[in-house]
């Protein structure tokens, strides 16, 4: 069984957007992890005091905080782990940097990549997108829950599912075997981020129980 968390929220700090506010919805209807992630054109003094605040809201909930891209600022504010993906350091790299004990995610599409990133110290996979995302440019095609499963199938460390996920989309996805899914513009979007969070709180209640591994 694995702990961390199945529900994630990753920050949407695209201006307009209330960081905090959907993170305090999202802990309150029990999401388990909350991912900081700066948008490019966010300094790192500004990246760094929005962990401290995410994270001190994470410790209140009892939840898991990891910060996208940056790992000094990671380790600097005491973060739990961090996310790399292709165009950050490489995940051995990057496991050097956090230490032993960090939670290190590792963005993969493909059972190659996969086993690779986990071989180099990845504790679990981002794995999309998914679906098709208005989020992030430049991604390609989406692998689908099928994608996904074939990541499942190769790797022994949590798969979480990312790109385009909704509550109904969430259940897809624990369905062909996603041990989390990772959720921006459902949740930042949201006319009601509350009833957002809950309905993807709804989801998880209702997945079938992940078998052990
Ligand atoms: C859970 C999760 N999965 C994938 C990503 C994407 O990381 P990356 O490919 O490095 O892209 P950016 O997020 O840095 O634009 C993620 N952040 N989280
Ligand atoms: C960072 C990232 N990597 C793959 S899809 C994605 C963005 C997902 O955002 P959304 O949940 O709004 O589709
Ligand atoms: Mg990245």
């Amino acid at each position: 069984m694995h702990t961390l968390g199945r529900l994630h929220l990753v920050t949407d700090t695209r201006p307009g957007r209330d960081v905090l506010g959907v993170v305090g919805h999202a802990l309150a209807a029990g999401f388990g992890v909350v991912q900081v992630r700066p948008e490019d054109a966010v300094t790192d003094r500004e990246a760094y005091e929005l962990t401290v605040r995410v994270l001190a809201l994470c410790r209140a909930a009892g939840a898991t905080c990891l910060v996208n891209d940056r790992l000094h600022v990671a380790l600097a504010a005491g973060a739990d782990g961090a996310h790399v993906g292709a165009d950050d350091l490489p995940v051995a790299a990057a496991r050097r940097v956090l230490g032993p004990h960090a939670i290190l995610g590792a963005t993969a599409r493909d059972p190659v990549t996969a086993r690779r990133a986990v071989a180099d110290g990845a504790t679990y996979l981002g794995v999309g997108p998914a679906y098709a995302t208005t989020t992030k440019t430049g991604l390609p095609d989406a692998i689908g829950p099928a994608g996904v499963g074939a990541v499942v199938s190769a790797v022994e460390v949590p798969v979480v599912a990312i790109g385009g996920v909704t509550p109904a989309r969430a259940a897809e996805l624990f369905a062909a075997g996603a041990h989390a899914v990772a959720v921006v513009g459902a949740m930042s979007g949201a006319p009601d981020p509350a009833a957002a969070a809950a309905g993807f709180a709804a989801v998880l209640a209702a997945a079938p129980p992940e078998p052990a591994r």
